[in-house]
């Protein structure tokens, strides 16, 4: 962790900030400021508006109230989808080059070179030259996951937006796109505000997590958030958190399935480690 600096100016602030449907609030009072290099992960069951606050974020949701500012760019990194790997008439590099498309170069031969560069320094940074001249659909997810990130990262983001990112990986795969993530913000202090549903592989890079539940949120660092005090008033109902071999596992709530334990290779609590995880075998 390295600890978010709030003693400098957010990259991103968020005033008073209320979101609903209808009259179905889904937060509402959230005010929170996100440090350069920040990585803050985004949780809560199915339905919490996990998404929905992202959306705000990029401009595409309205908010019921209160304002969201950004110090600089947003980039956003969506999740993985099967379906997505269909593309056989596209090259992984078109895809970064998409992030650049409607920059401050325009068209012209000063501005295709520009663009050929800041798409070649994208995929450098995330590995991926050697396979970006490939069709996208003979590419795995992983690989088109660090596409995804090098089409954000053309942006030269302030803050980095990302919705379930490791959804449909394998686990090699999610090391690698978490390993990313934070070697961009430990570079270039980027912010990092992770929506997922499995907080443990990224657990040693948070510096605070935002629940979402119930109409309601809690933000702070993992062990103020992730605690059966704190989730049982959030959820209004019996929830424990446990701490086994360094991973946090939830018992309870709507949606207890998240944050279960997804070890890396090699952990000392391996796959076939048979640990329990709301009542089920693994
Ligand atoms: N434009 C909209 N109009 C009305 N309701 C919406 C709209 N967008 C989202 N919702 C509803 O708001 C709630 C929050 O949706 P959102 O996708 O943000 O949740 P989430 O926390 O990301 O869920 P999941 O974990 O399932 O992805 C859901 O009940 C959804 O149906």
């Amino acid at each position: 962790m390295t600890g978010p600096d709030l003693a400098i100016d957010p990259v991103l602030r968020f005033t008073d900030v209320g979101l609903s449907y209808g009259n179905r609030t889904l937060w509402s009072g959230l005010n929170l400021d996100i440090a350069p290099g920040e990585f803050v992960a985004v949780l809560g069951p199915n339905g919490s508006g996990k998404t929905s606050l992202l959306r705000a974020i990029l401009g595409q949701t309205t908010l019921t109230s209160g304002s969201i500012t950004a110090d600089g760019s947003v980039g956003y990194v969506p999740q993985q989808h099967a379906e997505d790997s269909d593309t056989m008439m596209l090259r992984g590099r078109d895809l970064v080059g998409f992030g650049v498309d409607g920059s401050r170069w325009g068209i012209g031969l000063r501005g295709m070179s520009h663009r050929r560069a800041a798409v070649d320094a994208a995929l450098e940074q995330v590995g991926a030259a050697r396979f970006a001249d490939r069709p996208l659909g003979l590419l795995s997810g992983g690989e088109q996951q660090r596409l995804r990130i090098a089409q954000a990262l053309t942006r030269d983001p302030a803050v980095l937006l990302c919705d379930e990112p490791l959804a449909s990986l394998d686990l090699a795969s999610q090391q690698v796109v978490v390993d990313l993530l934070d070697a961009r913000r430990r570079r270039d202090r980027t912010a990092v505000l992770f929506v997922t549903h499995e907080l443990n592989p990224v657990l040693p890079f948070v510096d605070r997590v935002l629940y979402l539940a119930g109409g309601s949120f809690r933000i702070g660092p993992v062990e103020d958030v992730m605690n059966t005090q704190t989730l049982t008033e959030l959820y209004g109902s019996p929830v424990e958190v446990l701490r086994i071999g360094g991973r946090l596992v939830v018992i309870g709530g709507e949606d207890d399935h998240h944050c279960v334990t997804h070890p890396y290779p090699g952990d000392a609590l391996g796959t076939d480690a048979g640990f329990v995880v709301a009542g089920e075998d693994l």
